[in-house]
Parts: C-alpha cells; sequence; structure tokens
C-alpha cells in the first residue's frame, strides 16, 4: 500500500469501445480510437501525467507514454494463459472477500483484467482500463475501491473528534450504471459481516447521487448531508450542481481516487494526427471547441485538479492547516468487520 501523500489522487478511466472487438487488456492514457487525442489536452489529463505514481501495470509503460500515441497491444499469450491469482493474492481484505464470495457466489475468481487492475487500484496507480465489454471492469474497481483504505481525519478544532469525508468519486455518465455499482457494493458491504441486529450501515460506505425524477437529487443529498461515504457514485453534472449549490459537502481536497468510467462517453477529445491528411486544422479546431466549452466532466476535473493542487503546495504548511480546522489524517479499512482499523497517523499539528 502506498503510502497517502496530499499531492496524490489516483485516477481510474474505463472504456470498453466497439473498436476493441478481440480480448485486450492494456493501460496507458492514450486509446485506440481514431477520434481520440495524441496530446492530452484538459487538465485533468496533464494532472494524470505529471503524477508520480502513474502505473506501470502494463510492461514498459511510463508516464512519458501518456503523450506518445500508442499501438495497440495485444497482452502477451504468457501473461493470458499465467496462473490464476485469488481475490486475496491480488490484495483484497479476507473480510471482504467474504462477504465477497456471500453475495455473489458465481465470482468465483478474478478475471484476466481484474487480476492486472485490482493491485494497481490498491496501490493508488493511475490507470485507463480497456476490454471488451462485459470483462468485468466495474465490477472490479468496485471491489478495488471497497478494498482501499478509509482515510479520516482528526480535527483537532473540535477536540480531536474524527471526521470522514468521501474518499473514492465514481463519474458515471447514467444513473442507471449509478445504480449498477450503489447496487453490487451495498450487497457486498451487506454480506462482509453475518447479519445480527444491528446490521451494517452502507451508507458509511457507499452512496449515489443521482437524479430522480422531478426531485432533483434530493434523496441522495438527504443522505449526504448525515454521513459522508466512503464511495460516492453520481453523474458529473449531479457533482458540478452540487458543488455549485454546497462546495464544502464533498470536499474535492479529500478525495483519494477519481474513477471515470465509460470515459470516451463522458470526455470529449481531439481527431488524432493522420499523418496521411491534413490533421492540424480539424485538432485546432475541437481544442478551440472544448476550451470554449468544455463538457460537464472536464470542468469538474479540472475543479477537482485545482482543489488538490493547493492543498498540496500548501500542505507542508501545518500553521495553514491548522488554520483551517486542524484536520490530521489518519487511516482506517472501510470494511465492515475491521472498521477503524488504525494505519500510522502522521504527526499532529504542531507536534
Ligand atoms: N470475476 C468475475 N467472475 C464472474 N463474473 C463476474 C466477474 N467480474 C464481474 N462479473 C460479472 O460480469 C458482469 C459484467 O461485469 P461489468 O459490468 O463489470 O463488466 P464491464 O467490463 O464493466 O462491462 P461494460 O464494458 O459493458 O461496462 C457483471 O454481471 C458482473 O457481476
Amino acid at each position: 500500500m502506498s503510502s497517502f501523500s496530499p499531492s496524490t489522487v489516483s485516477r481510474v478511466v474505463t472504456s470498453s469501445s466497439s473498436y476493441a472487438s478481440h480480448s485486450t487488456f492494456w493501460l496507458s492514457l492514450l486509446t485506440r480510437q481514431r477520434w481520440t487525442t495524441a496530446r492530452p489536452t484538459c487538465q485533468a489529463y496533464r494532472l494524470m501525467s505529471t503524477d508520480t505514481q502513474t502505473t506501470s501495470v502494463n510492461a514498459g509503460f511510463s508516464s512519458r507514454q501518456f503523450n506518445k500515441p500508442r499501438r495497440h497491444k495485444p497482452i502477451p499469450k504468457k501473461q493470458s494463459e499465467a496462473k490464476k491469482k485469488t481475490w486475496e493474492e491480488l490484495g483484497l481484505k479476507k473480510s471482504l472477500v467474504d462477504g465477497l464470495v456471500r453475495a455473489y457466489p458465481e465470482v468465483v475468481a478474478p478475471t484476466p483484467a481484474q487480476q492486472m487492475f485490482i493491485p494497481a487500484i490498491l496501490e493508488g496507480k493511475d490507470l485507463l482500463v480497456k476490454d471488451e465489454t462485459g470483462s468485468g471492469k466495474s465490477f472490479g474497481i468496485a471491489l478495488g475501491l471497497l478494498g482501499k483504505p478509509r482515510v479520516t481525519y482528526y480535527d483537532v478544532a473540535r477536540g480531536g473528534a474524527e471526521r470522514e469525508f468521501v474518499t473514492a468519486l465514481v463519474l458515471v455518465p447514467q444513473s442507471n450504471l449509478a445504480i449498477q455499482y450503489y447496487h453490487w457494493l451495498t450487497r457486498i458491504v451487506q454480506n462482509t459481516k453475518p447479519p445480527d441486529r444491528f446490521g451494517i450501515d452502507t451508507d458509511r460506505f457507499v452512496q449515489r447521487l443521482i437524479r430522480e425524477g422531478q426531485e432533483h437529487l434530493s434523496t441522495g443529498l438527504k443522505k449526504l448531508y448525515e454521513t459522508k461515504p466512503h464511495i460516492l457514485v453520481s453523474t458529473p453534472q449531479a457533482i458540478l450542481d452540487l458543488y455549485k449549490k454546497d462546495p464544502d459537502l464533498v470536499p474535492f481536497q479529500y478525495l483519494k481516487t477519481v474513477v471515470v468510467d465509460e470515459v470516451d462517453y463522458l470526455i470529449e477529445t481531439v481527431p488524432r494526427k493522420d499523418p496521411e491528411k491534413s490533421w492540424k486544422g480539424a485538432t485546432d479546431k475541437a481544442l478551440k471547441k472544448i476550451r470554449a466549452h468544455p463538457g460537464a466532466t472536464r470542468e469538474l476535473l479540472d475543479i477537482i485538479y485545482v482543489a488538490r493542487k493547493e492543498v498540496h503546495s500548501r500542505m507542508q504548511d501545518w500553521k495553514w492547516l491548522e488554520e483551517r480546522g486542524g484536520l490530521q489524517r489518519k487511516g482506517s479499512f472501510c470494511d465492515a468487520e475491521d472498521a477503524f482499523e488504525q494505519l500510522p497517523c502522521t504527526r499532529r499539528a504542531g507536534g
């Protein structure tokens, strides 16, 4: 497990484009579609490319390659035929695996894709996951996020009381995918512990924030004001609306992971270089359009980037931290059986 650093918020991006007609799995910022850009342009993408924890899960992958177009690279045969790992071998805790098995007995072993990306999620690396439809990308991400530590903070201003914040934000294009994530996660969480008369407060683990008919976000918002979940699943527009209404409800600076599921729907891109044709005009035009009218996901990722950057640049300044309420980080696993299992704390203010 990599140690928490305020500079790092891992980003997980998934895509299952119809262009990926055969079984492949690779990790890179660049996808193969003709319309993807060879040079990431939005701030969020730049954030990925400058991050020190950039993934190296795929052989030969490095952060420098974010800016280079790459050929589609199928998994080497040897790798795909390698011995199947168990969930525990991927780094998931036993109590979580027990919950998974109880909730979904048919999910016996990780898929090849899950074997590759779950350890990377747990380590806090940046990922772009691309594989064919139904290969378990979203499900694996849900599991990986549940297996990550929950970050809580000492609130020095309130006598050292613990405060929890949303640590993982999952952005999806439609509300039905948010419901799917929510259903998976709550079912696994509920099964991490044999049912007793107290049950498990699933709101602490996962919540969804989506538009529901005429009642704009109201149900989800009510819960969110009461309890902060470890994982929040929502659409980019809903989070933007929430941010404009109450920016303190989900403080972006405490996010540890941002997932963009179905990235090819959520982030608009510019045409890829075609050496056979004149591409510059089309690229410039698309870039201009994106800058003038960024989509909701770009806008949101840029806001998150700025919030994180500010905290990162000032996090060394403990005085500033104290003035902001003196929040001190400590870690605890978001796991029903081992709730609040503690990781070593960072030093206390003034200590
Ligand atoms: N390791 C596994 N073993 C068996 N079934 C699995 C496994 N992982 C996921 N599944 C099941 O496979 C189905 C598809 O999973 P999921 O939606 O995560 O795939 P996906 O790759 O994200 O698909 P899409 O590209 O369409 O979003 C789900 O019903 C899920 O329960």
